[in-house]
């Protein structure tokens, strides 16, 4: 039974495109409560242009829902949502990182602000994994080969992850996706965190953690970044990072550009410090730098990790469950912050 009449549930707005990942039946269950609008706006452009409007003709929304593929709207302020206000009590998001959110105005503002927390870890571990395998087995001059019509001409045998360590910064949700997996590739996983697991968590995914990150940089073979972007993280690795790590090492990043330092990235690499990257993110995205571009040295994907469809149906079921917890229970699943008030 639907806890509310046709005009008294709470309008939910969906910024951009409708939600198109939700299983129906859960879609249709969630509309039996609420009443899903959706504001059709490709860039940030159109969003201030529309949203005043939408606002006062189908509104006031009591809640926002921002879809993964955020780059054409960003940043995420009052600039760009202030329309919404004073009616909207929640924002979530249904992409894990969250740095392009002013998650700061959201909590003036009195509203809400969520991520998703569990919907694109595994994916987004499944594209660490696929970077670790590529750079440890080269394949990107070997595909340039192939390509080029010169088969093996000249190839050496590759390394094996079997046997390497891999250095994991941030055992977080995605984190551990990795060290699971990597494990089945014989990998030994060393793990950096701000706080230790407990010893128990540590002995069910065969983890040995190092409290100092410059120690577990010079004890990876490979080293894998997943920590979200913040004050604390930004240029995270750098020069003095990079002279941290073995020589060769490899590194692979699935997080955010910004964590690690792009020009001492390239420093690396070029005098061989760092041996190859594999690369889903980069600090001004769309933008790829060249050196990126041209290198054999680097596998690159378009910040792909989150994008499959199960981790896209995940994150918008995780954002309308994060809905339903706030307006039955007063407060949502996943808050990032704590509103100061509520209107
Ligand atoms: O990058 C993807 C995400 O933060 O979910």
């Amino acid at each position: 039974m639907s806890n509310h009449t046709s005009t008294s549930k709470p309008k939910v707005l969906v910024l951009g495109s409708p939600l198109d990942y939700v299983p129906q039946k859960y879609f249709d269950d969630f509309q039996q409560d609420y009443a899903i609008d959706v504001l059709h706006a490709p860039d940030r452009a159109s969003v201030k242009a529309q949203l005043p409007t939408k606002v006062s003709q189908d509104g006031p929304f009591a809640a926002l829902v921002i879809k993964m593929g955020t780059i054409p709207y960003e940043p995420f302020d009052a600039d760009l949502l202030s329309a919404l206000e004073p009616a909207c009590k929640i924002v979530v998001s249904a992409s894990a990182g969250y740095n392009e959110f002013d998650v700061d105005y959201f909590t003036r503002a009195g509203v809400w602000f969520c991520n998703a927390v569990h919907a694109v870890s595994e994916a987004t571990a499944d594209m660490a994994l696929f970077l670790i395998l590529a750079t440890v087995r080269n394949t990107s001059v070997a595909e340039r080969q192939a390509r080029e019509g010169r088969w093996k001409a000249g190839l050496t045998p590759s390394g094996d992850p079997k046997g390497r360590v891999l250095g994991i910064v941030g055992l977080g949700s995605i984190g551990r996706y990795v060290a699971r997996k990597a494990a089945v590739f014989g990998m030994r996983v060393h793990y950096y965190n701000r706080r230790r697991l407990a010893p128990e968590v540590e002995r069910e995914l065969g983890v040995t953690y190092y409290g100092d990150l410059h120690e577990l940089l010079g004890s990876a073979d490979v080293v894998s970044l997943h920590t979200p972007l913040n004050a604390q993280t930004t240029g995270l690795i750098s020069r003095e990072e990079f002279a941290a790590m073995k020589d060769g090492a490899i590194l692979v990043n699935t997080a955010r550009g910004a964590v690690v330092d792009e020009e001492a990235l390239i420093q690396a690499l070029e005098s061989g410090k760092v041996a190859r990257a594999g690369l889903d993110v980069f600090p001004a995205e769309p933008k790829i730098n060249e050196y990126f571009m041209k290198s054999d040295k680097v596998v690159l994907q378009p910040h792909m990790g989150g994008l499959t469809e199960s981790s896209f149906a995940l994150s918008q079921q995780e954002c309308l469950e994060n809905l339903r917890a706030y307006f039955e229970k007063g407060v949502p699943n996943s808050p990032v912050n704590q509103p100061e008030r509520q209107h």
